[in-house]
């Protein structure tokens, strides 16, 4: 899968896309988000619905689960910034939330 590399502004434009929830952090370099659940198990069931997901797209999630909550950080490495796998993945990682 290709990467597209975002600008800023374009960041800007396309976080309005994803809804409550989402940041660009600090730097500009990366889509955070703080996703909190009812419990372990269904925390856990978003992150295997996103592991899928992170697979098929071949682009991963920094992240880090603390019981019922995940804390989500996307990036793309190889470019050392945002590319829309990211905006694709938080997409993803929504619809995850939602039990989709
Ligand atoms: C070789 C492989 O395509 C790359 O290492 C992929 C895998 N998953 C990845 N995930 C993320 N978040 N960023 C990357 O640059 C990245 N690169």
């Amino acid at each position: 899968m290709k990467a597209i590399e975002i600008d800023a502004t374009e960041a800007r434009e396309r976080l309005k896309e994803l809804g409550e929830g989402w940041a660009i952090s600090e730097d500009g370099k990366s889509l955070q988000r703080d996703f909190k659940f009812r419990n372990f198990n269904e925390a856990f069931g978003f992150m295997a619905r996103s592991a899928l997901s992170a697979e098929k797209l071949n682009h991963h999630p920094d992240w880090f689960n603390c019981w019922n909550r995940v804390n989500v950080k996307l990036t793309t490495h190889d470019k050392g910034g945002l590319t829309d796998l990211d905006f694709r993945l938080a997409k993803a990682m929504n619809r995850a939330s939602a039990g989709l």
